[in-house]
């Protein structure tokens, strides 16, 4: 056995690649994308993406050149998917969200030579681009070419530059054939991270690892064939956790949208029939909190999966009432987006809505594409128990993550070490073999040797009626070191007036329904919470406010003398989250 060997025809390099290929021909004449009033068929969008491919050899961009783009989720962004490695390139999408500032550190490290800019955000490129040119005249960086994708449905006529997106498809060769990938661990993207805990990295993921993450998702979403498929993750998120390139896999349609207003996803939901789609689960406010005139009723269940933040399990129970079907997925930018999935057990069909949507809260179990999930005490490596209790850090291993962080060795070696990959996140094992995440270990709050995980905290506060966001962290305490300090944004309703739920209120719900030491003694309210610019809240800016908060010991003589009462003098420091 050992003497047959590799050949073209039994070893092909995995690449989603040849998911675009195979939908150009099996589903020619399916509708692929629809945006606006503009619609293309599989045989169109393979064409398109071989002109654009052409276009970018003829404008000389080569094997293993950073291709960027600044767009939102219209057509150009997702051909630039299969187009910009069908060129041999590395796409970089660029999270729209950011500042000039950031966009322009992105580009400088990524040693971009093209950027695309979608209409939209001409003036955010502009910035980020004389920001840029201030550095290469002191020869730190050079300029990428810049090509403005106009709005296909409805041109603007803005420009930034000589070249066009359209004219590069039109000058394309659609016959052009694809630069063949070599070797799948070559690299085919380079996503940044949210840059929640720290400054953004670049992570690089190859064909190997996205076409299994491919399929693995596709699997574990038990997404079947022809699924209409709404856009309302950002394409910039992990490259739309995969299914930019899983789409074509199933022969689909992609349902483009600008923007993720209510408006727009109940519209689209209900004209094109949307059976999927993916968000984050800050997004589930945005549609319940949808204005009369917003909505659509949703005549068949759409599934969606969410991930990126933890689902607070009241949100859960209302987002199947109104006819979603929920799946909890928990991934980061390092693993190709989703690692574990909330895989559903027909026995729990059964239980009451509150139950299971407690289920359905916990992160789940891995995907095909990982070879192992653990729950590590770090000290000792060794596993922690399935009791559901004992907390450690979650590690991975397997095809799905990334192949490192771009230009960063010290990070790199830092997440992988002993053979896993290192999440930075805690949890928990369960007695059924379900992960439950606790928090991220930056944000566990300690307080008199109890480790109080935020996220169970937030949960039971998300159950509050006038409650819409809320973010717990630690505040120093002078007797037990740490203490949780909650951040609350309200619900308004049509009798909610200003100031009519106090802190007293939260403080003593939570009395009510958590165990003594998890009890906030600090309760802040903001207008809203501040958020990344993947829309998860930004624990690092409320931990500094909360660190100017001053807890003082003050015995009582009057409730009960063994008990200390204490007093929490907020310093008014809101204007640092002037961003609110
Ligand atoms: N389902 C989920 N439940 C709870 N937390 C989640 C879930 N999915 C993702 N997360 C959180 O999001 C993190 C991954 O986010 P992402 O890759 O976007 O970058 P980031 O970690 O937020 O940014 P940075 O690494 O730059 O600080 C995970 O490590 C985890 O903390």
């Amino acid at each position: 056995m050992d003497r047959l060997s590799k050949c073209e025809a039994n070893y092909v390099p995995l690449t989603p690649l040849s998911f675009l290929k195979r939908a150009g021909s099996v589903y020619a004449n399916r509708t692929s994308i629809i945006y606006e009033n503009t619609r293309f068929t599989w045989r169109q969008t393979y064409e398109r993406c071989c002109r654009l491919a052409s276009s970018l050899r003829s404008l000389n961009i080569l094997n293993n050149h950073v291709v960027s783009v600044l767009a939102p989720n219209v057509p150009a962004m997702y051909e630039m998917h299969f187009a910009v490695p069908m060129a041999g390139a590395v796409l970089n999408t660029i999270n729209s969200r950011l500042d000039a500032k950031n966009v322009a550190t992105i580009l400088r490290h990524s040693e971009a030579k093209a950027l695309f800019v979608d209409y939209q955000y001409v003036q955010l490129a502009s910035e980020a681009l004389r920001i840029l040119m201030a550095d290469s005249q002191q020869g730190q960086s050079s300029m990428p070419l810049v090509i403005v994708i106009d709005d296909v449905d409805s041109p603007t006529g803005v420009r930034l530059g000589e070249l066009e997106y359209e004219q590069l498809i039109q000058m394309g060769n659609p016959r052009f054939v694809p630069i063949e990938v070599q070797d799948e661990w070559d690299p085919i993207s380079l996503n940044y991270t949210s840059g929640t805990t720290s400054e953004p990295k670049g992570v690089v993921y190859s064909h190997r690892g996205a076409y299994l993450s491919t399929l693995s998702l596709i699997l574990g979403w038990e997404m079947g064939n022809e699924p209409v498929y709404l856009w309302s993750l950002p394409m910039f998120h992990c490259n739309g956790w995969t299914f930019t390139w899983g789409i074509a896999a199933r022969g689909g349609t992609n349902v483009c949208i600008r923007n993720t207003t209510a408006y727009d996803m109940y519209r689209s939901i209900a004209t094109h029939k949307v059976t999927h789609m993916c968000c984050a689960p800050i997004v589930f406010n945005i549609l319940l909190e949808a204005k009369l005139n917003e909505r659509r009723e949703i005549s068949s269940p759409v599934q969606i999966l969410t991930g990126g933040a933890p689902p607070p399990a009241p949100l859960l129970e209302k987002m199947e009432h109104l006819g979603f079907y929920v799946t909890h997925a928990y991934g980061l930018t390092e693993a190709t987006g989703p690692a574990l999935v909330c895989e559903w057990q027909a026995k729990w069909n059964h239980l009451p809505a509150e139950h299971k949507a407690k289920i359905k809260s916990r992160q789940g179990i891995s995907v095909l594409t990982l070879a192992d999930v653990d729950v590590k005490n770090v000290e000792t490596m060794e596993s922690v128990p399935q009791d559901g209790k004992t907390i450690g850090e979650i590690v991975l291993r397997g095809s799905s993550i990334m192949k490192g962080y771009l230009k960063d060795e010290v990070a790199t070696s830092k997440a992988f070490k002993k053979g896993w990959f290192f999440t930075g996140d805690v949890g928990v094992i369960h007695p059924d073999g379900y992960l439950e995440i606790k928090d991220r270990s930056k944000d566990v709050i300690i307080s008199g040797g109890e480790n109080i995980s935020s996220v169970e905290l937030e949960s039971v506060l998300y159950k509050h009626p006038r409650v819409l966001e809320a973010a717990v962290v630690a505040m120093p305490h002078p007797r037990w070191g740490e203490s949780p300090c909650a951040f609350i944004s309200l619900r308004e309703n049509e009798t909610s007036q200003k100031g009519d739920v106090k802190e007293a209120d939260i403080i003593s719900y939570c009395r009510k329904n958590l165990p003594h030491f998890m009890i906030p003694k600090k309760v802040k309210f903001l207008s809203q919470l501040p958020k990344t610019s993947t829309g998860k809240i930004q624990k690092f800016q409320l931990r500094a406010m909360a660190k100017t908060f001053q807890v003082t010991e003050k015995k009582s003589t009057q409730i009960n003398k063994e008990i200390p009462q204490y007093h929490v003098e907020g310093h008014e420091q809101i204007l640092a989250m002037s961003r609110l």
